[in-house]
């Protein structure tokens, strides 16, 4: 483990933190340990305290420690997915009976993983607006809701929930804060430090951020959280293999640099889309029109590389859109290098239709990468032109 890093800079932690020099070879960087067992000095007699590649894996050590580091929590979780990690989190701390608080507009499989699994064993949920403090505190059941699940920005209406103002009325419930962090990234966001109780990731997106690995992340600051959490993912297994943790680690350097050309990138195409006649509505924290910019200022260092956006002309003219552009790879998922559009109501979205969390149809995402802006916006220009 690096030397104490808890006041080195981020970039610094993103880099150092989680693993040191190897002691014996000097590798800088952790070995893929692709094994599943330790030898032991005896019966019980572990070398570094390993076992067992589910309960624990040097490498996956390494990622959890980085992923708490750049979170400031004091205790990281790394799983195969981040619904993987959200099941975990769920069977940890929820029992038959409880309730949990949802966004009412969030991730697609997050909330089929609520209401079409979750459910099995008696859990109920219900959904609010994050945006609208009193509108969740209303939809908390006393005594029984023991989660407020919060998305910001949400997936994909980018809308701002004031994680400070939530994790008050979370607490003043009984309940905890639940932050999928995954569309903001450690970098831009650390709801830990506005009193959150439990982060979550996709690591799939911004955290690997080069679309070449599927994992979750949870972090906790708590002793208590921590050890059921633990307790729950090495009962349960869904853990990151080593060569998966192995590729998050090394996507978590470069996280600052890439962010910021996210950032940078997503501003200008806002910009270019809200004069565009093809289009109804931009959504964008960083447009000082969005109604959450004022909140998203205040706990985002920047406001990310997600943009959606309505055209004129409905479905059709979305599904034109989406099948015209070249630059952004018609395709689901978000964070990574390249640039994505797709269609939430027919892709990541799809299972949500006919709920309460429905998308409009005529709504496009954008998970702008970090290509040369101009070919970005020549793409889209062109994209647009064909629909107008
Ligand atoms: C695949 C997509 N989302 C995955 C996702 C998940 C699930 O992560 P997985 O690694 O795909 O299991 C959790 N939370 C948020 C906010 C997400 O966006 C998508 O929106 O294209």
């Amino acid at each position: 483990m690096s030397e104490n890093l808890d006041n080195a800079g981020f970039e610094t932690r993103a880099i150092h933190a989680g693993y040191a020099p190897d002691p014996t070879t000097g590798a800088v960087i952790p070995p893929i340990y692709a094994t599943s067992t330790y030898a032991q000095d005896g019966v019980g007699g572990l070398r570094g305290g390993y076992e067992y590649s589910r309960s624990a894996n040097p490498t996956r050590t390494a990622l959890e420690s980085t992923l708490a580091a750049l979170e400031g929590g004091a205790h990281g979780f790394a799983f195969a997915s981040g619904l993987a990690a959200e099941d975990t989190l769920i069977r940890a701390l929820c029992r038959p009976g409880d309730h949990v608080v949802l966004p009412d507009d969030a991730y697609g499989g997050t909330f089929r993983l609520f209401d079409k699994v979750a459910t099995n064993w008696g859990l109920e949920h219900s959904p609010a607006p994050v945006t609208d403090v009193d509108a969740v505190r209303a939809a908390i059941r006393p005594g029984r809701t023991t989660l407020v699940w919060l998305e910001t920005p949400t997936n994909p209406l980018l809308s701002i929930g004031d994680i400070e103002a939530l994790a008050a009325v979370a607490h003043d419930a009984g309940a905890l804060l639940v932050v999928d962090n995954t569309f903001a990234s450690s970098y831009l966001q650390q709801p830990l430090a506005l009193g959150a109780d439990i982060v979550v990731h996709s690591t799939t997106k911004y955290a690997g951020g080069h679309s070449d690995v599927v994992g979750g992340a949870l972090v906790v600051d708590d002793a208590g959280l921590a050890e059921t959490i633990g307790f729950h993912q090495n009962s349960i297994g869904g853990v990151a293999g080593p060569f998966d943790a192995w590729l998050v680690l090394r996507g978590l350097k470069t996280l600052a640099l890439r962010m910021e050309r996210h950032s940078d990138n997503a501003e200008r195409i806002a910009d270019f889309l809200t004069d565009h006649p093809a289009v109804s509505q931009v959504i964008y924290p960083g447009l000082p029109e969005h109604p959450g910019h004022a909140v998203a200022s205040r706990q985002m260092r920047r406001y990310g590389g997600m943009v959606s956006f309505r055209v004129k002309g409905g479905e059709q003219q979305a599904l034109a859109i989406c099948a015209a552009t070249k630059v952004f790879t018609l395709g689901e998922s978000l964070g990574g290098v390249e640039s994505l559009i797709e269609h939430p109501g027919r892709m990541t979205h799809a299972s949500v239709a006919g709920t309460d969390l429905e998308v409009p149809a005529d709504l496009v995402r954008l998970s702008v990468g970090i290509e040369t802006s101009e070919d970005q916006l020549a793409d889209l220009d062109r994209a647009l032109a064909t629909t107008v």
